[in-house]
């Protein structure tokens, strides 16, 4: 299934009318610019276009009150004199003659994608729109928005389709309190949303967009804020954020869909957010959403002020909706200071409401939320110095590498008598090996004659893997008659001269793992029933559940919490992802796993399989196609020894992976 595109160049046909510093920025070109960026880079081409249509009365209603939309029906006659005088009675929002016309149309766009989405018409989609929604509330516009497009898309999705569970993921840099107040006493729609705060010194300036801002009444716990109180914030920030908070709670929150605010003031270059993450970190953001909905994620437009910064993230959105290979996320160096007190302030608030945070830390000792701001000099000095250290590139940035998509995506190297599952490659042909590696292979199974077919496996092996670092194909499926040994070899023989730095993903027990490295050329994490002894180095993670790899709620909370930062941190350039025999994992679990790897590596992951195993290949096929994984039904409350052995696990691996730290 495709993705969709909405775009209607009405919605560029209104502007500000007269001078308002505060409003300036919000021109028609961020419309035109991201539309443009897609069709020069062949992206629209590839998605769906859907076209965009009038939110009617009744739809806008499900938010907005009577008697305001009555009012802003009257906008189209006024005067511009009128139109002033209307606009005072908001904040920071302009009206004009068309731009009713343009909020029913941006409105209907973010509606037309839902229905696209829920008929099963596209998987995903994007709705290119203005003016924006998540500041405007039920009697009122604000921060350039009208209609509150997104709450109005989630209450259609639940009255019309019967959703009952809706993820609101808020990546602007503003708070969009008109969505936390639409929705905070609603367990079925939990709404996310980081925003620059600066202790309250950041507009809209409210109280209410704190990190205690849980949520009321039944809807405690469904509205997670996570306060920016610095600028500055980088990729390493926005992804601990992702893996610490929000991802643990999504997954537990098992959503039936998922809507963006994607607003891109928080990239590099933008005058509100004065942030330094890199466009191409939208490209994870919406790949770590991907698998949750079985896919069924609706992005919405709503800010982004630099026009450069923003087409970038748009096309960097849309070519991960779009299944292209993720660009590898270069120096990551773990959240600063002040992002760790924000996210372990989230974290603590929200730790009674969610398993999945239930051993998250105390709150920091200078609780952030009622920090009286120090003296305006110290308060000063610090974020001077907070932000020249934090992003010293100043408002450049490089061009986000190009995702090219390889020719093959899914290779697979199989006994002869196994059949190849629908849509992966058959990879037979096998140059002969050199012999010096044929020589390394017979020494390292020390037997003298290693017996043909496992040569011709290992030398298909290598083949391919020369083809994965080539770009040539994007990932593998390998069954091998000895799961173990296989991957001793590829990690020890076959990848050494091929790439830099493996990731080896080791699911279930192992019986002579005996490999420890040294010199970060590999990382291995391993997921296992199997108490193991103390970790052997930085290099070698043994993560052990208490109910070994068949209990879903401690593997997926090892594989948020623990192993995507590290893959982020380690930034491999090949992902081995071993299924040791016998590990038991849950089949949508499996697929999970494989969809979150393809982030790293530029997708480019191996399965290795034991031929005995071949029962779940078809899943594993599927996993590697880019097919969205099933969600994780009724994931139980993960053991308590679970929780706390990744906590200190997390505690004990911090000094040497920063991207684990929660705790300032
Ligand atoms: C959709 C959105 O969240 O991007 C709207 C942001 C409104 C900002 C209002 N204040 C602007 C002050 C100008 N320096
Ligand atoms: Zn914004």
């Amino acid at each position: 299934m495709g993705t969709a595109l909405l775009y209607d160049e009405e919605m560029t046909k209104y502007k500000l009318l007269w001078v308002d510093p505060a409003c300036k920025i919000e021109v028609p070109e961020r419309l035109i610019v991201s539309y443009e960026a897609l069709v020069r880079s062949g992206l629209s081409d590839r998605c769906i276009s859907i076209p965009a249509r009038e939110a009617s009365d009744s739809e806008i209603l499900l938010v907005h009150s009577e008697l305001y939309l009555e009012a802003v029906k009257k906008t189209p006659y006024m005067t511009l004199e009128d139109l002033k005088e209307f606009t005072l009675q908001f904040g920071d929002v302009y009206f004009h003659p068309n731009i009713y016309h343009c909020a029913k149309l941006a409105s209907g766009s973010a509606l037309q994608l839902v229905d696209s989405v829920m008929t099963g018409k596209v998987r995903n989609g994007i709705a290119l729109v203005r003016p924006p929604g998540h500041h405007s509330m039920h009697g009122a516009a604000n921060g350039f928005c009208v209609f509150n497009n997104v709450a109005i898309a989630a209450r259609y999705a639940k009255q019309k389709y019967g959703v009952k569970r809706v993820l609101i993921v808020d990546w602007d840099i503003h708070h969009g309190q008109g969505v936390q107040y639409c929705f905070e006493d609603d367990p079925s729609v939990l709404y996310f949303s980081w925003h620059r705060y600066e202790h309250q010194n950041f507009w809209p300036n409210l109280r209410e967009s704190d990190y205690d801002s849980v949520g009321k009444e039944s809807g405690a716990g469904f509205n997670i804020n996570v306060p920016w109180n610095n600028v500055g914030m980088e990729n390493s920030d926005y992804l601990s954020v992702f893996c610490h908070v929000l991802l643990p709670v999504a997954y537990e929150f098992c959503p039936d869909l998922v809507l963006v605010c994607a607003g891109f003031d928080s990239a590099i270059g933008d005058p509100e957010g004065e942030m330094c993450a890199t466009p191409d970190i939208f490209a994870h953001l919406t790949h770590l959403l991907m698998n949750l909905a079985g896919g069924k994620l609706c992005a919405v437009l709503e800010g982004g002020y630099n026009l450069t910064s923003l087409a970038q993230s748009v096309c960097q959105t849309v070519q991960t909706l779009l299944g292209d290979p993720l660009p590898q996320l270069a120096n990551l160096r773990g959240p600063c200071k002040s992002a760790v007190e924000s996210l372990q302030c989230a974290r603590s608030a929200h730790r009674r409401y969610w398993s999945f945070l239930k051993h998250a830390a105390d709150p920091p000792m200078t609780d952030i939320s009622t920090k009286h701001i120090k003296s305006a000099m110290e308060e000063e000095e610090k974020t001077e110095m907070a932000e020249e250290e934090r992003c010293t590139e100043g408002k450049v940035w490089p061009e986000p590498p190009e995702r090219l998509c390889p020719p093959v995506c899914s290779a697979s190297v199989l006994p002869d008598d196994v059949a190849c599952p629908d849509g992966l490659k058959r990879l037979s042909s096998s140059k002969d090996l050199e012999p010096l590696l044929v020589s390394k292979l017979k020494n390292r199974f020390r037997t003298a004659a290693v017996d043909g077919d496992r040569v011709t496996t290992f030398s298909r092996l290598y083949t391919l893997i020369e083809k994965l670092v080539a770009n040539e194909i994007r990932n593998g499926l390998v069954l091998v008659p000895d799961v173990a040994a296989a991957m001793m070899c590829v990690v020890q023989d076959l990848t050494s001269d091929l790439v830099k730095r493996v990731l080896v993903v080791c699911v279930g027990k192992e019986k002579e793992l005996d490999y420890v490295t040294t010199d970060g050329k590999v990382l291995v994490v391993q997921i296992s029933s199997e108490d193991r002894e103390e970790q052997r180095s930085k290099y070698y993670i043994p993560v052990c559940l208490k109910k070994g790899c068949s209990d879903t709620s401690g593997f997926i909370q090892a594989v948020l919490g623990l192993l995507l930062p590290l893959g982020y941190e380690y930034n491999p350039d090949l992902v081995l992802l071993v299924r040791m025999p016998g590990s038991g994992v849950v089949d949508s679990m499996w697929q999970q796993l494989i969809g979150l790897l393809q982030g790293f590596a530029k997708g480019h992951t191996l399965v290795l399989m034991q031929v005995n195993e071949k029962a779940c290949m078809g899943s594993t096929a599927s996993a590697l196609l880019g097919h969205p994984a099933p969600p994780l039904q009724d994931l139980q409350t993960p053991f308590p020894e679970d929780g706390d052995a990744l906590e200190r696990l997390r505690e004990r691996l911090q000094a040497d992976w920063k991207t684990l730290q929660t705790t300032s």
